[in-house]
């Protein structure tokens, strides 16, 4: 397989890895990463990898480190059966959440991906309030987000559940499939051309292991070969992969998520409730927050039946929680900056006594 044929490779990674090529290193992308190790596609075949002290070393926090998806530096080392990773391309897009627990840190979940497919399933699974959330962090990673609405065959009213979700997924492509019963799978195909990478994201139970071995066809086996090959063998189905399709697209697929924190805080949450925003033109004040302000258009709305207010009430649970991540990272962007004068300081100082 070539560069190109691996998927995600952009002009960036082009501009970004023409000196590295100069100097004799090689490029592959991650396919997977657990506890440090990694597994690499290249155009050399696929390859065990580890991270170079170095690189280690000058990492600004988690999400500098490779993430499955991205394109690295490398140099082969062992017969060309291994290698180092000395950095990481520039991503084009990064699907980040919180970590989970009480740590104050982003987790890469997947990156250059193309479009995320949104996994819901249209059995007890169903939440509105939660596709919202997930549409927010998609419109982040700057992925293209598509809706699947998984297990249609358990739904007696599609056409009301299409219809929920439609009112929130504005401008988003939604399709009803079944995975069981292979029905509307046909509807997913066009995302899945070549060198096209597509990650699954939604959570435990909606059917992502089962679409993947859909798409996998009669090449199942990989996903076996990929788990068995990993550098201790006891990769299980926890970890996050990049599957290579027959289609010629890769696929990401991800283990489900109990729940999905925000992490970044940009324009996911304009782009997800488009219809609030457009309503609030009209309000009479520029910076009216929609709770009881005089002349409030949106409120207006959802008093004429226009919009809901479990929506409103969704939008602005998810712009406390971008607040509070926006002190968060002021927070820490002020301990960095206070952190790097110590050192300059220090330096100085040390420079004078000499
Ligand atoms: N009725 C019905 N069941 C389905 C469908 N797709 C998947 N399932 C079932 O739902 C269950 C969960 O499916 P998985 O594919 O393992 O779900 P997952 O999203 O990969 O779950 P995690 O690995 O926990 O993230 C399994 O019992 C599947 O057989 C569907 O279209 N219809
Ligand atoms: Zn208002």
């Amino acid at each position: 397989m070539n560069l190109t044929e691996l998927g995600g490779w952009s002009t960036t990674c082009d501009r970004a890895f023409a000196p590295w090529a100069e100097a004799g290193f090689e490029a592959g992308r991650v396919a997977l990463e657990h506890r440090g190790a990694y597994r690499l596609l290249t155009p050399a075949g696929e390859l065990s990898a580890e991270i170079a002290g170095q690189f280690r070393h000058q990492a600004a926090d988690s999400q500098a480190f490779p993430a499955v998806g991205d394109w690295v530096v490398i140099q082969r080392q062992d017969e060309g059966t291994h290698a180092v990773i000395h950095a990481v391309l520039p991503r084009q897009s990064e699907f980040v959440r919180k970590a989970a627990g009480g740590k104050t840190e982003g987790q890469v979940v997947a990156t250059n991906v193309d479009t995320v497919f949104l996994v819901t399933g249209l059995d007890g699974d169903f939440n509105l309030r939660r596709l919202e959330r997930y549409l927010v962090a998609a419109w982040e990673s700057r992925a293209t987000p598509v809706v699947v609405l998984n297990k249609a065959d358990t739904c007696d009213n599609l056409a009301d559940c299409l219809d929920q979700v439609a009112s929130v997924a504005i401008g988003v492509p939604v399709h009803a499939v079944s995975a069981a019963t292979e029905v509307g799978l046909e509807q997913l195909v066009p995302y899945l051309g070549a060198g096209q990478t597509v990650a699954l994201i939604g959570s435990s139970g909606v059917g992502k292991s089962t679409l993947t071995n859909h798409f996998l066809g009669s090449q199942q086996q990989t996903t076996q070969s990929v788990r068995e090959d990993d550098s201790r063998g006891r990769h299980t189905t926890t970890g996050r992969h990049l599957l290579p399709l027959p289609s010629g697209a890769l696929l990401i697929d991800t283990p489900g998520m109990r729940e999905l924190q925000l992490w970044t805080t940009s324009e996911g949450l304009e782009a997800t409730f488009a219809d609030i925003e457009a309503f609030a033109e009209d309000c009479r004040f520029r910076d009216c927050r929609h709770q009881g302000e005089p002349g409030c258009a949106v409120e207006a709305a959802i008093a004429a039946g226009d919009l809901s207010g479990d929506r409103l009430h969704s939008y602005h649970k998810l712009q406390r929680e971008q607040q509070w991540l926006d002190q968060r990272h002021d927070a820490r962007a002020a301990l960095n900056s206070k952190r790097r004068w110590k050192t300059i300081h220090k330096a100085m100082r040390d420079h004078y006594k000499e």
